[in-house]
């Protein structure tokens, strides 16, 4: 079935911006979420990584597989790549901060952006390093216009939208959507999104670790079988009694996302994301 990327007009003007401060700043930082960080890179970090230091972080560490997060990190050790996991909600930032200020420029704040694909924890991640009276900073001749900057403790931090990789293709934005990157309504419904995260679960052998805490089996069940049983277990129905799939959808990604189905991650190093029907 053929699928619409979503690329809306915001993340373009985004992406331009970000070329843009490229000049201005010293170190980047990607976002990317620990259940999938391979889909959630950029190749636009990779780019701009050719001319500045690229320090990573994994967000959802709280949500993620404790193993799989430990493998990346080890990946990314091994191809001198610098990257810490956090569960940004009770962060501890000593060896990103110290990594930081290796990075200072002896003259003046190191200045970082904070780069990511949509709701990966961006905002949640320069919160807690800036600290809770972040404040915008203005004035600064030739650094602050046309982009907001905070400033914490020997750092200044910018903040930009969140951007997909405009080369990312239609299986991307989907496996964004079961993370929650990438609006289910928008490229597909969430009957049609629901179904794809099953189909993965399944083929990556996840499915009864992600369901167990309904206590379904899924022997012998297609998606669309397990999709029906998750709708009635959760009491998605229409009014003629019939599950309601599109709710059902959003029912089973909404548990994925906010960690209710434990912690799963969907890639791993060794076994990045591969889409089932890259139609991208
Ligand atoms: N459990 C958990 N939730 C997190 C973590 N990081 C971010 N979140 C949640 O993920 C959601 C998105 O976080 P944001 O900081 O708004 O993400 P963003 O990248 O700024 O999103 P955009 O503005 O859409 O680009 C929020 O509900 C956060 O509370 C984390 O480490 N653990």
């Amino acid at each position: 079935m053929a699928r619409t990327v979503w690329y809306p007009g915001h993340m373009a003007k985004g992406l331009r911006k970000l070329k843009e401060l490229s000049d201005k700043i010293d170190v980047v930082v990607e976002v990317r979420d620990a259940r999938a960080p391979d889909v959630t890179s950029s190749s636009f970090s990779s780019d701009i990584a050719k001319f500045k230091p690229l320090l990573v972080v994994l967000s959802k560490k709280d949500l993620a597989d404790d193993k799989a997060t430990a493998a990346w990190l080890s990946h990314y050790k091994k191809r001198g790549i610098s990257a810490w996991a956090f569960n940004l909600r009770r962060p501890s930032f000593g060896g990103f901060l110290k990594a930081l200020s290796k990075l200072s420029p002896p003259y003046r704040d190191v200045r970082l952006v904070v780069v990511g694909v949509p709701n990966v924890g961006k905002s949640l991640f320069l919160n807690q390093l800036v600290g809770k009276k972040a404040s915008t900073v203005g004035g600064v001749p030739g650094v602050t216009r046309g982009v907001s900057w905070y400033k914490g403790k020997g750092f200044m931090v910018a903040d930009s939208p969140g951007i997909v990789d405009p080369k990312a293709g239609a299986a991307v934005h989907r496996c964004l959507a079961w993370l929650a990157g990438s609006r289910s309504d928008v490229i597909g419904g969430y009957h049609d999104i629901a179904l794809d995260f099953l189909a993965y679960l399944k083929e990556r052998d996840l499915l009864d670790t992600a369901l167990s805490p309904w206590g379904i089996d899924t022997a012998g069940l297609e998606p669309d079988e397990i999709l029906k049983v998750i709708g009635r277990r959760l009491g998605c129905l229409t009014s003629g009694g019939e599950v309601d799939m599109e709710r059902a959808g959003k029912a089973l990604l909404d548990s994925f996302s906010s960690g209710k189905l434990g912690k799963i991650t969907l890639e791993l190093p060794e076994r990045p994301f591969c889409s089932l029907e890259d139609d991208g």
